[in-house]
């Protein structure tokens, strides 16, 4: 068998030796385009030329690895080569392990700095004051809604959409001991809680439920006290050493949550984008019919569309929508424009890539 293995192994490592030249070259072509970025003050961190390379990765994979996971080698690469340039600075609502943490990950690879932040609110503050050069919020989970807090704050935020994230959502059972034994109380973020309320109506229908700030608030209680199971991701019992009592407990197995990436960065089109907006129309019929016949007129589909109470007690909503297209492709520009005129209120959040 090691005779069998020997050359195999040989021509593995010169293959490794070839592919850290071409890393050790690609990096420095990287540090260039850093340098020319660095004389005009351009940004670093370029969410439309990292999705035209992933995508391009995805197009030419020969084989036989697959292209998800191509394309997290390629981001990993992306991140540590941009980190070359500039290592920027990402805030998430932590602590450390959050699912945000781990869109963190999935937008901008593992070479970046992650600030955590206590809530949402500060998230959206340390990027709008630059602490953070970008940040990362929830947006919608798809059994529970839009995360509402997220909407407000987007309205009224001088940062602006750069990117979005899909990632899965699965929840775990975890204690200290890794049994339920002598537990009284089980925590989570209150969306985690209602997402397993069909697993803990069935299983656990006496236990108290408690709504903490995040799944990973809930991991470090249980760390400190035995009397407590908390809801979260795997990640986040690994690193508070808990154990599982029971994996994948969301009541919907394709449960997932998007995040936005916000920050001050205008992306240019990449191709394949969406473009995230916020209207209201005066509280008269019809309308919110005419608000939106623009976009019909000129074949530009929405993907998405959400209402949240203006807050004044008028009855009055604002809309929030996202189109296909970028608010630069002729057809969608054309549409905005005439939407405008339509519109009481009008703010574009952002257009940007379409997450893979
Ligand atoms: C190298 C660049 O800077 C960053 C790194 C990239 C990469 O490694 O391919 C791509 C886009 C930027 O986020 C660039 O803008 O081309």
């Amino acid at each position: 068998m090691t005779d069998k293995l020997k050359p195999l192994r040989e021509q593995i490592d010169a293959v490794d030796a070839q592919i850290l030249d071409l890393l050790s070259r690609r990096a420095r072509l990287a540090q260039e385009v850093g340098h020319v970025k660095a004389e005009t003050n351009a940004p670093v961190f370029r969410p439309e030329r990292e999705a035209q390379v992933l995508r391009a990765v995805a197009e030419r994979n020969p084989g036989p690895l697959k292209d998800a996971d191509v394309q997290t080698i390629f981001r990993e690469i992306m991140s540590a080569c941009r980190s070359l340039e500039k290592r920027v600075t990402v805030a998430y609502l932590g602590p450390a392990g959050t699912f945000s943490e781990q869109a963190v990950y999935q937008q901008f690879g593992r070479a970046v700095e992650g600030l955590p932040c206590v809530s949402i609110d500060e998230v959206f503050r340390a990027t709008e004051a630059g602490t953070a050069d970008f940040g990362v919020v929830p947006v919608e989970n798809s059994s529970e809604g839009a995360i509402n807090r997220t909407l407000d704050l987007m309205l009224a935020t001088t940062t602006s959409i750069s990117g979005e994230v899909s990632i899965p959502v699965h929840h775990s059972l975890m204690t200290k001991s890794g049994s339920m034994e002598g537990v009284s109380v089980v925590c989570a973020h209150s969306q985690a809680l209602a997402q397993c309320q069909v697993y803990l109506n069935t299983h656990y229908p006496q236990l108290e439920r408690r709504a903490v700030a995040s799944n990973a608030e809930a991991a470090v209680m249980a760390s400190n006290d035995p009397s407590v199971a908390a809801i979260a991701s795997e990640m986040a019992g690994a690193q508070y050493q808990l154990g599982v009592v029971a994996g994948h407990i969301q009541d919907d197995p394709h449960n997932r949550t998007r995040f936005a990436v916000i920050g001050h960065l205008k992306t240019t089109p990449s191709g394949q984008d969406q473009t995230s907006l916020v209207l209201a129309v005066p509280n008269k019929a019809g309308a919110v019919y005419n608000l939106l016949a623009p976009l019909a007129t000129h074949g530009v589909s929405m993907t998405r569309f959400e209402s949240r109470p203006a807050r004044m007690g008028t009855w009055e909503y604002y809309f929030y929508v996202d189109v296909e297209g970028h608010e630069q492709d002729e057809p969608v520009a054309r549409a905005l424009h005439e939407l405008k005129d339509n519109a009481s209120f009008f703010k574009v959040l952002g257009s940007y890539p379409l997450s893979l």
